[in-house]
This record gives C-alpha cells, structure tokens and sequence, in this order.
C-alpha cells in the first residue's frame, strides 16, 4: 500500500532490540530474560500499550539480521535482499559500487583447517592494522577489508566479471574445518578462483602477523584466519523518505544495520559511546532520540547488546542488558504524546543455544490515543495473551495507520 505524509503528525521511532526474544532457561529458572529482569519502565509502557506478538517475515521463518531489518522497515526481502556482505560493507564506510561484491567477515581462530572460534574470542582489541595488512590484490581483482566491531569485519571485491555465486567459507560453526569458496554457480568460477588464492596469502599473513603472535604470547585466541559469508552486490532500495514521506533518523552501532540505514537515506544521529555491544551508551541512544522526536519524523534505533549476550549462550548478560535498557527507557515515558514508540526486535536468539529461532518477538506501540491492548509485562508469555500478532512487513503500515498517515484503501 504505502502511506503518503499529508501533514505534520507524531513522530515514529522504532526502537529494535536485536535478538530480543528468547527461550526459557534452565540457568534463569526456566524463565526467559524479559521474564526474569527487573523492568519497571518497559512493564509500565506495556500495560499502556497495544501489544502483541511480531513475526519478522513470516511465522516461524528464522531471520538474519538482515532480512528481518528490511522486512520490519516495509522493504520485502523476497524482493529487495541481494545478500549481507553490502550492508556490512557500506556500514564501514566502504564505496560498494555496481559490479562490486562484498561479504561479512569475521576475524576467527583456526587450528590447521579446523575453525576452534568463530570470532577470535570477540577479540576486543582493533583490527584496523590487520584488515590494512590483508587488503590486495589478486590479478586484476582489488580486495579491501574493514575493521567493525569486535571480530566484525567486510570484505569487498572490485573487479570485472566478478559475482556473489560463491560458497561461504564461514562453517558456522565450531569444531569444523573452514570451506573453500567454490562456486556455486557457473558464474561464480572466476570470484571462486580470486578468493582460493586470496585465502593462502591472507592466512599465511595473519599467521605470522606481529599482532597474532602478540595475543598468542599473552595466552588469547589469535584472529588467525578471515572467514566469509553473506556474499552480495549492492541492493537497489527506494530511499524511506520517499517510500513514507517521513525525513529519517537513525541511531545504531552496529555497521550492518547502519549500512542498511545509510543505504535507505537515513541520517545519522551521533551519539557518544556507541559500541554496538553490551558496553554501549544505553542512557545517551535513548536520550538522543528524546531530543530527535522533534527534528525527525522517523527514527530508527537498533540496540545490539541484547543478541551479543544470547549468541553467546549467556540468559544472564541478557537480563542484565535488559535492565540496562529499562533504565534508559525513562525519558520516553513522557513522550508519548509526540511520538509513537514502537519497541520490539528484528528476531529471537536462544541464549540456551546461541542461535536465532523463528519464534516471534514481543512487541509494544506505545503512544497517547491508541486502542490499548495491554500486557501486564514486556515479556514473550505475557504479550502473547493479548491475541495480537502482526508480521513484519507490516510493522511499517501498521505505524502509518496508527499516526494518520495511511491514505484509504479503495474508495
Ligand atoms: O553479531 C553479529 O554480527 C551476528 O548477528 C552474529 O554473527 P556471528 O555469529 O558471526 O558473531
Ligand atoms: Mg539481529
């Protein structure tokens, strides 16, 4: 459908807090972290809201961050999704231009083939020297790597003839020898045959890099190998402020989904302190958008700590980080006059086995004027018993709608 903006109308800021949803642990008493964390501030939006149930695509569909980004801001991934590599990239500041192909990366532990980290112990020193020192090129082919958080990296191919028909050599998971990056399809052979002798160099520098030998004396998991996923071009995406009408903001640490929102026109707004992990500035995210309500009509925010603490199988971290988020929610309370405040999360992650699931995630619109369906608490059982549930891609109409801003469907 998408909504037209006729007049000055409330503000929207959507708030994901990635991997919210969650299972019930053994660790938490067989309760989930939204079930067992101390949130006064949340639960008593909750009990002033509409809320519900959110499946990011489609029921039990298990989304990457990806595709439950775009879904969740009204852009079908069946359409648009051409592969996370060029949201990791553009995310880093990195040109992804037509022709390009880009992956995730992430800097990992190996042991001959075999993969013993997938993410070099979230490696909390920079990376910057490493991805400097692994950027060349291969034949006609340039290959450049960027830092991002922890062991997050991107890399990018510029080149003729190149194409995203490769497999990853990420194995996904530990215990297992990486991959090789064949092809997958006819198209993919020349990239395939680039990145096979591109991995030798690059393994043989990291292996004898100053900067792993230096983490190895000090008894750490040295970042010894890059592995790849997600490969993709550059997606071809209507910017938000034309596809809604609504000027944009947004507010993320994360380099994928910052990539996704500078790629939709989106504009930054700064906030000191914002790692994109469980040390992020939870107080000066949510206080920005307090002071951004009124200078934007949209407002992304994504708050990333929450599914750092579930992938790494830790339910206590994550009610921690749930607290913290309460805390900083106080600002918002007395807002809702001017903005609709749609919290939720772009998918579940299990802290009970470190991966996503296709379980729904809870969901709150909060705002002056709505037709409540309150839940006693924000939590997954809990909005559950309203009855309400939406799917992703309507999330965005749903908001429309909610702030006067659809126009009729038929006459
Ligand atoms: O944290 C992220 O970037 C991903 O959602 C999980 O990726 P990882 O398993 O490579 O850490
Ligand atoms: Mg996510």
């Amino acid at each position: 459908m998408g909504g037209r903006h006729v007049s000055k109308r409330k503000s929207v800021v959507l708030i994901i807090m990635d991997g919210l949803g969650d299972r019930p642990s053994a660790k938490l008493h067989n309760k989930t972290p939204m079930e067992s964390a101390y949130m006064p501030n949340l639960n008593r939006m909750a009990r002033n809201s509409i809320c519900g149930l959110m499946h990011p695509f489609r029921e039990g569909v298990v989304c990457g961050s990806d595709t439950s980004h775009l879904s969740i801001l009204g852009y079908d991934p069946e359409k648009y999704y051409t592969g996370r590599g060029p949201f990791e990239a553009l995310g880093l500041g990195m040109k992804v231009e037509p022709g390009d192909i880009a992956f995730r990366a992430n800097y990992a532990t190996r042991d001959g083939k075999i993969i013993t980290d997938r993410r070099a112990g979230r490696i909390d020193k920079s990376t910057e020297q490493l991805s400097k020192d692994i950027s060349f090129k291969i034949d006609d082919v340039t290959i450049q790597v960027a830092s991002g958080v922890e062991h997050r990296a991107a890399l990018l191919m510029k080149g003729q003839g190149l194409s995203d028909k490769v497999r990853d050599t990420d194995p996904h998971e530990v215990g297992r020898e990486y991959n090789e990056p064949e092809f997958i399809e006819e198209e993919g052979r020349k990239t395939s045959y680039i990145l096979k002798n591109y991995m030798k160099r690059m393994r043989s520098i990291l292996d004898s890099h100053p900067f792993n030998l230096d983490l190895i004396s000090k008894g750490k998991l040295p970042a010894n190998e890059l592995l790849i996923r997600g490969a993709g071009s550059a997606p071809k995406l209507e910017p938000f402020e034309k596809k809604y009408g609504m000027k944009a903001g947004y507010v993320i640490g994360i380099p994928m989904i910052k990539g996704l929102a500078e790629m939709i026109g989106m504009e930054k707004i700064a906030v000191d302190g914002i790692t994109g992990s469980t040390n992020t500035n939870y107080m000066g995210k949510i206080k920005a958008v307090a002071e951004g309500v009124d200078n934007y009509e949209f407002i992304l925010v994504n708050i990333k700590a929450t599914d750092v603490a579930a992938h790494d199988k830790n339910p206590l971290l994550k009610k921690e980080v749930m607290e913290r988020i309460d805390e900083a929610m106080e600002p918002l309370l007395g807002l809702r006059d001017r903005a609709l405040f749609i919290l939720t999360g772009d998918h579940s992650t299990s802290s009970v086995n470190g991966e996503h699931t296709g379980d729904p995630v809870p969901i709150m619109f909060y705002g002056d004027g709505l037709n409540k369906r309150e839940s006693e608490a924000f939590n997954e059982k809990s909005c559950s018993k309203t009855g309400f549930s939406l799917r992703g891609l309507n999330v965005m109409d749903y908001a429309l709608q909610l702030t006067d801003r659809l126009e009729k469907y038929g006459a």
